[in-house]
């Protein structure tokens, strides 16, 4: 979709954005609406029955409070992501509005929300908010790019597809870590764009080490780089790869994990641990304490005159402490050579620096709109991710339709072809023959996988029992004509397939019984009711069992796939979004089990072609064998 003018491609986004704020609106009425019938849990975006665990004070005064449903019960399935924001409100009090707030730490049993003010009240519950917040940045992000002029300009014409890019010619490098050819290749190229060049990493390759050294080398050339992932786990993988290179790193906003090698790299902990902290805290409690002075009850003649005086000497106090603080936040995110956030940019705390180099990951994630507070910061950028994985989320189906599904990582590599980017084809997960299939269909048939796991096996896992017989690296499983219909779960909207569930818990036992630890097996599910269904019937601890979401990133030595859709009408819903299928194929090191009806997706051409790849490797078993 190449735009004529930016005009038009910021109209285009303007309007993109609008319906999707029409469609989260829409989808809370819808959410609303469900609640009065059944279950609030089971749209994901509510949590219900919390109650208030423990509180501290993070960064600028907010409340970081942990709610839970008490010992250990697990919290139900949902998508309140960190960073995702929400209402807390208080259940006894339905009528009033809530606290706004954003998740900053969860758990299997816990969910940590930082709000600006204390909740009152004993039973919470947890909703999803529309992000009208992420939206307004992005649209200040629009309106200021649209204005832009010199290099931002540029490299805003560039960003568009109005502008060719240019590069320079490539430097010689002294990697700092030991990357493969490939890897070398895509640092050396990415480092000799001007305005912008993309790192294409597919499952597995190292993209995620690659950005860390090609941050490490602009760092050692005396540069300052912006480094941001489209989610907050994504900004944390690449600090925990950085932070061996290059210590000088401060990650702005909520960490999504809790290493502690992490944390000590936050903005909250480095401002912490600031010796002007101390002397802000001391600050704070005194102008607590003349409040307290000020507004004890006293006879004296001039009480009222002293009560002022208090009252005025406080809040100058308070706001003397405030303005050191914020000395201290730019004192701190100035002596940094690499900044680390989400796109969504606190532009407030980052006032008007700029970076010569801004790496953006996970790029294949991010929406056209999401691109443009971190564009106006760079002198010159780096998108990296895999266009071939899950794509935006993008609420309204118009707009998806329309092209706002599509990230500019994809935009680009379309437009541009190899001028622009470099793909990394050298990949350390996957045993050779679960990469095929996947390496056929979207990678051009360039990856290789690295000697270290080409023939790697369950056998080589060191508490499993070797059966007669080697474990099957892949196998599909087909349930065709054996009558296991996919069904719609009761009173929900999603669907699942009972038969297919408990072929999986039979698996997952099987594969327990051989002394896979449950922290090596994914379950994977395009359908949130199947999950439910199986997380109900299995309850291991370390077992995940979750949508594909839940996986992009990440990897297991066993991974199991139901694909649930069975019907008499070759109906596959969003299975036809073949990008999901990759990622829950690429997660899996040395096992892959997939069960599915061959009778509904076999009129698929991308099925069809998963069915005959499994065929030919002698992979391909029918339920039937079970006996059943
Ligand atoms: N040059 C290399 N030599 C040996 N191992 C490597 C090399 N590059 C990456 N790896 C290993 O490959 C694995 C994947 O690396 P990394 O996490 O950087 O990948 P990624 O491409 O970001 O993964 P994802 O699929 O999640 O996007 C890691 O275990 C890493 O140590």
């Amino acid at each position: 979709m190449p735009w004529a003018t930016p005009d038009s491609y910021f109209d285009q986004l303007e309007h993109w954005l609008a319906m999707e704020g029409e469609a989260e609106r829409a989808r809370m009425a819808e959410r609303r609406r469900a609640e009065r019938g059944g279950n609030p849990e089971r749209s994901g975006e509510t949590i219900i029955n919390l109650r208030r665990v423990d509180n501290r004070t993070g960064l600028g005064g907010r409340e970081l409070v942990d709610f839970a449903k008490g010992g250990d019960a697990l919290l139900p399935m949902n998508r309140l992501k960190v960073g995702s924001p929400v209402v807390v409100s208080d259940e006894d009090r339905p009528h009033e509005a809530g606290f706004t707030g954003v998740v900053s730490r969860r758990s299997s049993t816990a969910i940590e929300v930082a709000l600006d003010d204390w909740p009152a009240g004993k039973h919470f519950r947890i909703d999803l908010a529309p992000d009208e917040s992420t939206r307004l940045r992005q649209l200040g992000g629009m309106a200021r790019a649209r204005m832009a002029t010199g290099v931002t300009r540029r490299l805003r014409d560039i960003l568009i597809g109005i502008d060719e890019p240019r590069f320079n010619p490539e430097h010689k490098y002294d990697f700092v870590t030991r990357l493969n050819g490939p890897q070398q290749d895509a640092v050396r190229f990415a480092l000799s764009a001007r305005d912008v060049a993309v790192i294409h990493g597919p499952p597995g390759t190292g993209k995620t080490t690659t950005l860390a050294e090609l941050i490490a080398q602009a760092v050692r050339s005396g540069e300052k780089v912006l480094a941001c992932a489209a989610s907050n786990t994504g900004v944390d993988n690449l600090l925990e790869k950085l932070v061996p290179l290059e210590p000088s790193v401060v990650r702005v906003g909520h960490p999504a994990r809790v290493f502690e090698a992490l944390r000590g790299h936050t903005l909250d902990e480095l401002v912490e641990a600031d010796e002007g902290t101390a002397i802000v805290r001391d600050m704070y409690r005194e102008a607590e304490s003349l409040m307290r002075a000020a507004s004890k009850p006293t006879r004296a003649r001039n009480a009222h005159q002293r009560r002022n005086d208090h009252y005025q000497e406080a809040k100058e106090l308070r706001r003397h402490a405030r303005q050191l603080e914020r000395h201290i936040v730019q004192q701190v995110l100035s002596g940094a050579d690499v900044v680390c956030t989400t796109l969504t940019i606190d532009e407030d705390l980052l006032g008007d620096r700029r970076f010569d180099l801004v790496v953006v990951d996970e790029a294949g994630q991010a929406a056209e709109p999401a691109l443009w507070q971190a564009a106006l910061r760079a002198e010159r950028m780096v998108l990296a991710g895999d266009h071939c994985q899950l794509p935006p989320t993008v609420v309204s189906r118009e707009a998806a339709r329309e092209g706002l599904a599509v990230s500019p990582m994809e935009r680009l590599v379309t437009q541009h072809g190899e001028s622009l980017f470099r793909r990394l084809t050298v990949q350390y997960r996957m045993n050779e023959a679960i990469m095929r299939f996947p390496n056929e269909q979207f990678y051009d048939g360039d990856l290789i996988a690295d000697e270290s796991v080409r023939d790697h096996q369950l056998e080589g896992l060191p508490t499993f029992v070797p059966g007669d017989e080697p474990a099957p690296v892949i196998e599909f499983w087909d349930t065709a004509g054996a009558g296991w219909d996919e069904e719609l779960e009761p009173d929900g909207q999603s669907k699942r397939n009972p038969r297919e569930a408990r072929w999986a818990v039979d698996q997952v036992q099987a594969f327990l019984e051989a002394g896979v630890e449950p922290s090596q097996i994914a379950v994977i599910a395009p359908y949130a009711a199947q999950v439910r269904l199986i997380r109900n019937r299995l309850r291991v601890e370390g077992l995940e069992v979750d949508t594909v979401d839940g996986f992009q990133g990440r990897e297991k030595e066993v991974v199991l796939i139901t694909l649930v859709r069975s019907n008499a009408i070759g109906e596959i819903g969003f299975l036809a979004d073949t990008r999901r299928t990759n990622v829950a194929l690429t997660r899996a090191r040395r096992a892959l089990r997939i069960v599915g009806d061959s009778a509904t997706l076999g009129g698929d051409p991308f099925y069809a072609a998963l069915l005959e790849h499994f065929q030919t490797a002698g992979a391909y078993r029918s339920v039937w064998e079970l006996g059943e």
